[in-house]
């Protein structure tokens, strides 16, 4: 008997969901690290899980498993497509659906297809609560990496993020300097690393090292963070376009204490079934 599950995408960053409604599923590392394999597996950035709420104010739950097992708190491009599958499946009454998450509720509006937005929350900008290793709270962190000094924005969108400017994101040391502030000592739960190209006060591009991933197509927290960053940093204005390797997502954010909000696309892309007893 396999693991029924559907295939998904929002931008290119990709996700197999699976369906804890319907029974209860009980998902590990070594499952997520099984299914997200692109060769031995089904292969997928990240493995979302859907079940029924646990508090008031949610419709439904929703955890979320990086590709190395680690289970996360948010996932921006995740959420549209959690949200967009249960509308499919008539799960949803109306266009509107609230999801707990780990980091906090995700109030989630379908729009024309394949168009979904979202309420992610307010930003964390407070360094324990990212969390990251400061003595204030600054609008930019000096940090060493890999011998050189750079100037960092930290922020949580309830998963961590670093957001470093840079000035040429085609030649941007993704590679080289992701995974080195991906593991950096002050950031203790590890992290995003986002590298964002100023273009205007309205627009930026984005390119993310994902935390338990590697870089992929696009990252919806790594955009929510990076316009945060902007704005705190007065460099953006309050609706930013943000054009990321797999398409672009507009981020609006008024300002502390108001929700990010994100909108961009979510869409199926098959229904399978993961035969887990390989015999
Ligand atoms: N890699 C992230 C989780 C997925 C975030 C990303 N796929 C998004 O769309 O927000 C983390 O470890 O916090």
């Amino acid at each position: 008997m396999g693991l029924p599950f559907t295939k998904m995408q929002g931008l290119g960053n990709d996700f197999v969901v699976l369906d804890g409604i319907t029974r209860p599923l009980d998902v590990d590392a070594s499952l997520v690290r099984a299914l997200a394999d692109r060769r031995h597996g089904v292969g997928c950035d990240q493995v979302l899980l859907v079940e029924p709420s646990t508090r008031p104010g949610a419709d439904y739950r929703y955890r979320i498993w990086n590709a190395d097992g680690g289970e996360v708190e948010h996932c921006g491009n995740g959420v549209r497509c959690a949200a967009r599958l249960l509308h499919h499946k008539g799960l949803i009454d109306g266009a509107v659906v609230c999801f707990e998450t780990a980091g906090g509720l995700a109030r989630v509006e379908l729009l024309a297809p394949p168009r979904v937005a979202v309420d992610m929350g307010p930003a964390v900008l407070e360094p324990a609560r990212i969390p990251f290793d400061a003595p204030a709270r600054a609008p930019l962190y000096p940090l060493e990496v890999a011998g050189s000094d750079y100037a960092i924005g930290a922020a949580s969108m309830g998963n961590p993020h670093a957001v470093l400017p840079v000035t040429d994101l085609d030649n941007a040391p993704v590679a080289r300097l992701g995974p080195a502030i991906e593991a950096h000592p002050r950031f203790p739960a590890r992290c995003n690393a986002g590298f964002m190209q100023i273009i205007d006060r309205g627009h930026i591009r984005l390119r993310v090292y994902e935390r338990g991933v590697g870089e992929t197509p696009a990252c919806g927290t790594g955009a929510c963070a990076a316009v945060v960053v902007g704005v705190v940093n007065d460099w953006l204005d309050h609706r930013v376009r943000v054009d990321l390797p797999g398409g672009e997502l507009v981020i609006d954010w008024e300002g502390e204490g108001q929700s990010v909000m994100m909108t961009g696309p979510a869409e199926r892309v098959f229904e399978g079934s993961y035969l887990t007893d390989k015999a």
